[in-house]
């Protein structure tokens, strides 16, 4: 041990269970469980949740930013992404170290800002053809609505097909194998997949399919001699700057799957968590609808209006900050690391809760409060860097960050320029629930009301 060693503070942390640590509690309720922790034992927290591993909860901006940031390079994206490998293979979400840094900049162009600005008139486009739907005094279940919206977007964005062929192609079959994969993540034990367990069966079968379509999809581009400028035909198209190379076929279908799934259920939940929180707060829904009737009135949105929406945007920021769909970020320890008083070895495992963080009196008065206006002048510059993270930080942020963005106040938008969305009178008290992201449990049903564009009422 070296002479420092007496130096480094030692993390407390609940007792659990000799085998399971504290698993149950963490399963039960995880984003309350983590708030507790921080709550009760401060900055950073040592848990099990099994047997063996070791695991801290981090809570300081300053040390999630050298976690995520400047000391990145002693990190590895954790095990429990290895269950998640099945479908997305080696995707940006689950690679790591050169490989990842390499596809990363393959993909990149797909997201930089003049495509995201095309992209956005799909966002547009779908969302107006999906509630060419919704009749004035109806009951819906929002969750699923906004799930059909974003993989809509999706669908035509990535493989410029529509929602109902995407959906019955890939979607359906993507959602089965996700469901099994999270299972899977939220099990002690991990069987390999080769164990003849009925999930397991149906695991494999759901991923055999959707490799099947990937497959077909990708074949049927590579003999099309047109140039495609969906986000599809941008990967397949990408050449690596050093070494001047594109992706093989497998390493076009990760990425694919990466993409579909984590790019659209993340977007769903925050715009349920919005349209939940507007239609709690009919002041601030107020102030929405006449920035949209002053920017946009009833003339159709236009990607253009994005950047004139601050108020808009500013709810989504809020929105996000009280329910961070990715809630909870976390990394291996790859090598032994010293990060402020305290030294991890190799092999523990690192939680950064946006949940907590986004929730701590310190950076935000009032903090179980909806107040969008508080990101007005540059708040976020006010408080510090990882004190609000919602899209994670350093070589690993969000790619798809300015996407979301873009996506969730366009649809937001679209929706509100023409309807009002109350909660069912009789609806179950709204509670959060987290698979891997934070969503409503089950589901938000919600009354939509016409609004009248030419009066300017509700
Ligand atoms: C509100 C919506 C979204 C939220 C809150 C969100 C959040 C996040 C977070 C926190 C990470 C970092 C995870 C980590 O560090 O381990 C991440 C990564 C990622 N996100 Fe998003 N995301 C959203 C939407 C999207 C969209 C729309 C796309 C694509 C169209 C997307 C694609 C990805 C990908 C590919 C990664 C992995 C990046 C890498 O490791 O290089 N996300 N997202």
């Amino acid at each position: 041990m070296s002479d420092r060693t007496t130096f480094f503070k030692s993390p407390k942390g609940p007792k659990g269970k000799i085998i399971t640590g504290n698993l149950k509690a963490f399963r039960s309720d995880p984003p309350g469980f983590l708030t507790q922790l921080a709550t009760e034992f401060g900055e950073v927290v040592k848990f099990r949740l099994g047997p063996l591993q070791n695991f801290y909860l981090v809570s300081d901006p300053e040390m999630i930013k050298q976690i995520l940031v400047t000391k990145q390079k002693n990190f590895m994206k954790s095990d429990d992404f290895k269950a998640l490998k099945p479908i997305f293979g080696e995707g940006l979400l689950t690679s790591d170290k050169e490989f990842h840094m390499q596809q990363r900049r393959l993909i990149q162009p797909a997201f930089k800002k003049s495509h995201i600005i095309d992209y956005g008139q799909n966002m547009i486009d779908v969302a107006s053809d999906y509630l060419s739907t919704w009749k004035d005094g109806e009951e819906r279940i929002i969750t699923q609505d906004m799930m059909s919206i974003t993989l809509g977007v999706i669908c035509k964005t990535m493989f410029n097909i529509d929602f109902k062929e995407g959906y019955q192609k890939i979607g359906q079959p993507i959602e089965t194998a996700m469901n099994l994969a999270v299972r899977r993540m939220r099990s002690l034990i991990q069987l390999p997949l080769w164990v003849p367990t009925k999930r397991n069966r149906d695991s494999k079968k759901a991923i055999r399919s959707l490799d099947h379509i990937i497959a077909e999809i990708i074949q049927k581009r590579r003999n099309d001699p047109a140039k495609h400028e969906d986000m599809l035909g941008i990967i397949m198209d990408a050449r690596d700057d050093i070494d001047g190379l594109g992706m093989s076929d497998k390493q076009v279908r990760d990425e694919l799957m990466t993409i579909f799934i984590a790019g659209h259920e993340t977007t769903a939940n925050a715009l349920s968590w919005t349209l939940y929180l507007l239609s709690q707060h009919p002041e601030v829904e107020a102030k929405m609808y006449e920035e949209i009737n002053r920017v946009i009135g009833s003339r159709p949105p236009t990607p253009d209006d994005f950047m004139k929406l601050t108020y808009t945007q500013n709810i989504m920021w809020e929105s996000m900050r009280l329910y961070p769909p990715a809630f909870v970020t976390s990394r291996k320890v790859d090598k032994d690391v010293e990060i402020k008083d305290y030294r991890f070895k190799k092999g523990d495992v690192i939680l950064v809760s946006q949940y907590v963080m986004h929730r701590k009196p310190e950076y935000f008065q009032n903090p179980t409060s909806f107040i969008p206006e508080r990101f007005e002048n540059n708040f976020i510059k006010t408080i510090p860097s990882y004190a609000f993270f919602p899209f994670g930080g350093g070589p690993r942020v969000c790619i798809g960050n300015h996407f979301a963005m873009m996506e969730a106040v366009l649809v937001l938008v679209t929706i509100a320029q023409r309807f009002r969305l109350k909660l069912a009178p009789d609806h179950h008290v709204v509670k959060n629930y987290s698979t891997i992201t934070l969503r409503p449990k089950r589901g938000l049903r919600m009354i939509i009301q016409e609004r009248n564009l030419k009066r300017n009422t509700l």
